[in-house]
């Protein structure tokens, strides 16, 4: 059965968008995780299936879907390049909620929610502010939710690739993590790398900056509003008061294709 797709990215974190609303494809995981590979399959870091909303308020039902098969509760760069899929400023409804939206020329912006703290919603094994874990060195340490579980470790950000793998799978982590390393720049700005869950080390992660951002307020590290730089590009977060956390950044289509 042929595929039409589109492909896209948000800073180099690249997608493949299939529009399932008019007709839905019933995609296993083995076909998931074969449209992801990027030797037999399309390629991409994440797959979206878009389809119709069952939730008053939305215009789009999204779901994100690792190389590896798991399923994400969030995916910040792919929301704001199903924004730009599907045109105009869609309320989009994922596993974390209604997400509300808005453009400003290229630049799209997200309303991620509010994140969620409590060690048991991230979720953690065990309750702790300072996350134990094992480092090469003691450093500071993190974690919230977005929808999906984020760790933040503050020092320097050059060790996602030689431990991100390890921690992704730590015992403190019953559903695994997204495992980000920021270096922390001035109080309105962070440098973040981020070895994502079922993915590995990306070139940006949106919900991993929404949760840096989080984790670097609540230490008193960065301001509410931080550009976080990641190897793919910039985007700009902003905790806001009422607790909600806004990511704008651009969104990019690459090309549209059909699977043989
Ligand atoms: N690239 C995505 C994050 C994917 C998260 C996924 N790896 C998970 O299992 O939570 C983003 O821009 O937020």
């Amino acid at each position: 059965m042929s595929l039409s797709f589109t492909k896209m990215h948000g800073l180099g974190n690249d997608f493949v968008v299939i529009d399932a609303r008019q007709n839905d494809p019933a995609l296993d995981t083995p076909t998931i995780r074969h449209l992801c590979d990027r030797r037999f399959g399309i390629g991409c870091d994440q797959l979206v299936l878009l389809t119709p909303p069952t939730l008053h308020g939305a215009d789009v039902h999204v779901r994100f879907f690792n190389p590896d098969g798991s399923e994400a509760g969030a995916c910040g760069n792919a929301s704001r390049c199903v924004v730009k899929f599907v045109g105009g400023a869609p309320t989009l409804q994922t596993a974390a909620g209604l997400l509300p939206t808005a453009r400003d020329g290229d630049l799209v912006t997200v309303d991620m929610g509010l994140p969620r703290l409590d060690w048991q919603d991230v979720p953690l094994s065990q309750a702790c502010d300072t996350l134990h874990l094992p480092l090469p060195t003691p450093l500071d340490a993190a974690a919230c939710s977005m929808g999906n579980p984020h760790a933040t470790i503050f020092g320097d950000a050059s060790r996602a690739e030689a431990l991100g793998a390890g921690l992704e799978q730590n015992a403190l982590f019953p559903e695994r993590a997204n495992i980000g390393f920021a270096q922390i720049l001035s109080p309105t700005h962070m440098r973040l790398r981020v070895w994502e869950r079922g993915a590995g080390l990306t070139l940006a992660c949106g919900s991993g900056a929404c949760a840096a951002v989080v984790n670097a307020v609540r230490r008193g590290l960065t301001k509410r509003t931080c550009t976080v730089t990641m190897d793919g590009g910039d985007l700009r977060i902003t905790w806001r008061a009422d607790g909600h956390i806004l990511m704008t950044g651009p969104a990019v289509t690459v090309f549209h294709g059909t699977t043989a």
